[in-house]
């Protein structure tokens, strides 16, 4: 409506955005109604100048002049203080912010040294063969003489596989091809090995979890195996942003190294949104529950607002199918407003070749496309930056890769939008609601756990087989942990004891059957059965749960049924069908505690960490559609299953109860129907009917309403723990019961999902106080009446989400934060360790 008064058109040139990045929020946010309006905040990060300096004495000219003609005129501060660090032969670790030229720290020290001499090697590894490509397609566009920088992985063909060992002198490479194809044959690479001066680990914050660990070995055997045929390599690392970059380079590589933090490449303003889509009136969900709009379908929508706006703009999806979708999405809005401009999105995911996303890179730059949804594979290392907006949907794991994604969007003197959308989930739903949690907290280490016995046994046996290990060398293996594996490697007959050392005494190469990104065992291989296609595989840990038959199964944006699975064998047979629908698996859970390692008591609460026997079965799989509607429940029957894993826990005894349930500490109305006969992973364990009936009562947490208020308190928490262990919510489990065997109490299980652990638990319990305080705000702040995927219901439930009290679980974790509170020694003591390392 047009007005003119003029006190309000004074009124709305004081609203009218100032900036661009305002501009574009108002459009992203034009013609919603105030009572929906999705916006939880908005921050104005300010930007930063670069600060240069000249290029260091000791780099060759040649080498100069070549990177300046790749349109590098003068470098940054920081990337000569790190180069001249490394040129130093100090290992080093770089960890500054996106598109912050983390690549020149290690290609100044690299070039010059292999330029200056000839005979000297160089080793260059990448979390993903895509990341590798665009990096040697760098140094190989720089067409320095006598470099010979050539890929060594999966793709490279066998003919060109003798060449690159006899003749390449940076060799670009990953943690795959270095643990099969590299140190499993070493000799074959020995003129290589005796001249390596670097290695280069790059993009090191994704080494994290299992597989984080893996790799640590693996980077300590790569450094032995160097060091028999006498070369010290320096190692530089390049990391986003992380919190003690340091302390995790030397637990990546076991060496202390320096770290670079100091960022001073320039850097535009940027304004942050948080955005939470509405619920929806027309749909419920599990349980009658309500439902959000799904982040995909609103991260579209915005896309499509800010193309129309002229804005380039990113959106990062979880997964791949959710990238095409939202390229959908937003290709279908635009097409009615200006069908020219429906060509200008596309989608982006993980295995496109590197010419395509050079392609697409190009594309952007150019203008040519606006809007790209994608997957997290334009996260790593492309050079895309300086985009007008990013969208995140869904919280994407790390504040690392939150600020990763959100870098995409700012150029020096520009003003870029972000806006990061909520999926229908705790985690995200407390960000949304707390942005100091998001925008105020410094980015998490990485989590790893290189003396996980599951790990440490495979890696210790190919070190073995590799050069036989000597006692002296045990210490960067984690010294008493590595003499205990050892002992079992030998009693099991896989390594041999002699007096100079254990020797690995078979014809086989162990490489080849240690998977260094699972946890351990066979894989399970996903066949196409009509074509014979292997598509991919899986965790023999997680194939009941993801490829049980009728399950569906995505595959690079392509969806698939499970027909058959065969345990035995190691194979699941798939057809390629895109039902409407997506699966969930039901299971049974059981725990047992066999060990504790830690324990704390605060009155009637105890806090304990430890190793637990967590048995599951499969019973059957939800088919649901994407608005979350369930169509049924399909039975299965799928032999069992136990994982040895670490779990934090806490119990609640009895007195504490009855006297919550007295005082009526908590209000306890919630829904749960306190059945508490189900058990399962992730959910309440089995309970004797009545067990907890009789025994308390009142208002509080009455025994009816305990099974569900457990049950609750541990789906928020394991929805809440990756804010404080750098893991998805996927790779943890939980279990509930309002009476454990072993506790002999109402007990509370939080687990890793994988043998052994990855560091995961412990953090939870170094964590446990603001943890639990953020579970229990995230219940708290979600405006649904009775629990709902944003708070308490959790996507992978094996009982269906059933029972759950939302209510009750606030007081649960009222009661444990009080009584952690009040005894205040103890209480403090665990939250000072919240700090430390999750180091065993
Ligand atoms: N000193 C400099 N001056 C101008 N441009 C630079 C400078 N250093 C690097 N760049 C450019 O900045 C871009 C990003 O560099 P680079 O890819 O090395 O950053 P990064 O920190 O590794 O990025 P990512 O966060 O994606 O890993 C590249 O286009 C690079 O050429």
């Amino acid at each position: 409506m047009v007005t003119t008064d003029p006190c309000a058109i004074l009124e709305q040139m004081n609203d009218a955005p100032t900036t661009r990045a305002r501009r574009l929020l108002a459009r992203a946010t034009a013609g919603i109604p105030e009572e929906r309006d999705p916006v939880t905040h908005v921050a104005d990060l300010p930007g930063r100048d670069a600060e240069v300096t000249d290029w260091p004495s000791w780099a060759p000219a040649e080498v100069v002049t070549a990177l300046r003609g790749g349109g590098i005129d003068r470098p940054w501060t920081h990337q000569t203080t790190g180069a001249a660090a490394a040129r130093e032969g100090s290992d080093v670790i770089v960890a500054t912010g996106t598109a912050s030229g983390k690549s020149l720290v290690y290609q100044l020290p690299v070039l010059s040294t292999l330029v200056t001499d000839t005979s000297a090697t160089a080793l260059y590894l990448a979390p993903t063969k895509a990341l590798g490509a665009d990096q040697l397609n760098a140094v190989s566009d720089l067409e320095l003489d006598g470099v010979r920088a050539a890929s060594y992985d999966g793709d490279t063909p066998r003919e060109e596989r003798d060449w690159v060992r006899k003749h390449a002198r940076w060799v670009f490479s990953n943690p795959d091809m270095l643990h099969r194809g590299i140190l499993s044959g070493h000799a074959r690479w020995a003129a290589f090995f005796r001249k390596l001066r670097y290695v280069v680990v790059d993009e090191c914050h994704s080494y994290r979890g299992v597989f984080g660990s893996h790799v640590a070995l693996l980077l300590r055997r790569l450094r032995r195996v160097a060091r028999h045929y006498g070369a010290d390599p320096v190692f530089v690392l390049a990391s986003a942003t992380t919190a003690e970059p340091a302390e995790f380079a030397a637990r990546l590589t076991g060496r202390p190294a320096t770290a670079i933090t100091d960022d001073t490449s320039p850097r535009g303003p940027r304004t942050v949104t948080l955005w939470e889509p509405p619920l929806l009136d027309e749909l419920t969900g599990e349980n009658g529950a309500p439902v959000r709009r799904s982040a995909g379908a609103e991260a579209a929508r915005i896309l499509a607002e800010l193309v129309i706006e002229g804005a380039r703009t990113l959106a990062f999806v979880r997964s791949r199918h959710g990238a095409e979708l939202t390229s959908l999405g937003a290709k279908r809005i635009l097409a009615e407003i200006d069908p020219a401009l429906e060509e200008t999105v596309a989608a982006y995911r993980a295995g496109y070749l590197p010419e395509e996303r050079r392609r697409l890179e190009a594309d952007l730059m150019a203008r040519r496309l606006l809007g790209v949804a994608t997957t997290n594979a334009l996260e790593l290392g492309v050079d895309i930056s300086g985009l007008d907006a990013a969208v995140l949907a869904g919280y994407p794991g790390t504040l690392a890769s939150f600020w990763q994604q959100s870098g995409r969007a700012g150029r020096a003197g520009d003003d870029a939008l972000v806006v990061f959308v909520a999926r229908d989930d705790p985690l995200d739903t407390y960000l949304v609601h707390h942005p100091e949690a998001l925008l105020d907290r410094p980015v998490e280490t990485a989590v790893l756990d290189p003396v996980n016995p599951y790990v440490l046994a495979p890696q210790l046996a190919c070190a073995a087989a590799e050069v036989p290990l000597k006692a002296g060398e045990l210490e960067v293996f984690g010294g008493d942990e590595a003499r205990a594996v050892l002992e079992s490697l030998v009693a099991d007959g896989v390594l041999r004891r002699r007096p100079s050392g254990w020797y690995w005494t078979s014809r086989d190469r162990p490489q080849f059957d240690v998977d260094i990104r699972g946890s351990g065992g066979e894989q399970v291989a996903v066949v196409e059965a009509e074509t014979s296609r292997l598509l991919g595989t899986v965790d023999p840990g997680s194939a009941r749960t993801t490829v049980h038959p009728g399950a569906v199964y995505l595959h690079q944006g392509s969806s698939y049924v499970v027909d058959e699975l065969d345990l035995e064998t190691g194979l699941a047979l798939v057809h390629a069908e895109d039902p409407e629908w997506n699966t969930s698996p039901r299971e049974v859970t059981d725990i047992e505690v066999l060990k504790t390692h830690q324990q704390q008591r605060f009155g009637g609460v105890t806090v304990c960490l430890g190793d637990v026997a967590v048995t599951s079965r499969v019973v059957g799989y939800l088919r649901r559609l994407p608005s979350g509607e369930v169509l049924d429940q399909v039975a299965l029957d799928l032999p069992e299953e136990e994982l040895r894993t670490r779990a934090v826990w806490y119990t609640i005894s009895d007195e504490l109860l009855d006297t919550t349930a007295r005082t009526g500490n908590g209000n306890g109305n919630g829904n749960g129907n306190g059945n508490g006969n189900g058990n399962g992973n992730d959910t309440v364990a089995a309970v004797e009917p009545g067990d907890a009936a009789g025994r308390r009562e009142g208002p509080g947490l009455e025994a009816a309403h305990l099974p569900g208020a457990l049950h609750a308190a541990e789906h928020a928490a394991i929805g809440l723990l990756p804010l404080f262990a750098t893991c998805d919510r996927w790779d943890i489990g939980g279990v509930s019961t309002a009476l454990h065997a072993d506790t002999g109490e109402a007990t509370v299980f939080v687990h890793d999902g994988h043998p052994g652990g990855a560091g995961f638990a412990d953090r939870g319990f170094a964590a446990l106080v603001p943890w639990l305080a953020a579970t229990r705000e995230a219940i708290v702040s979600c405006e649904c009446p009775a629990g709902c995927p944003s708070c308490v219901q959790s996507p992978k439930c094996g009982n269906g989400n059933e029972p759950l009290d939302k209510a009750g679980a606030v007081t649960v974790l009222d009661v444990v934060l009080g009584a952690m509170g009040r005894d205040g020694e103890h209480g403090h003591g665990v939250v000072q360790a919240a700090d430390g390392v999750a180091a065993r």
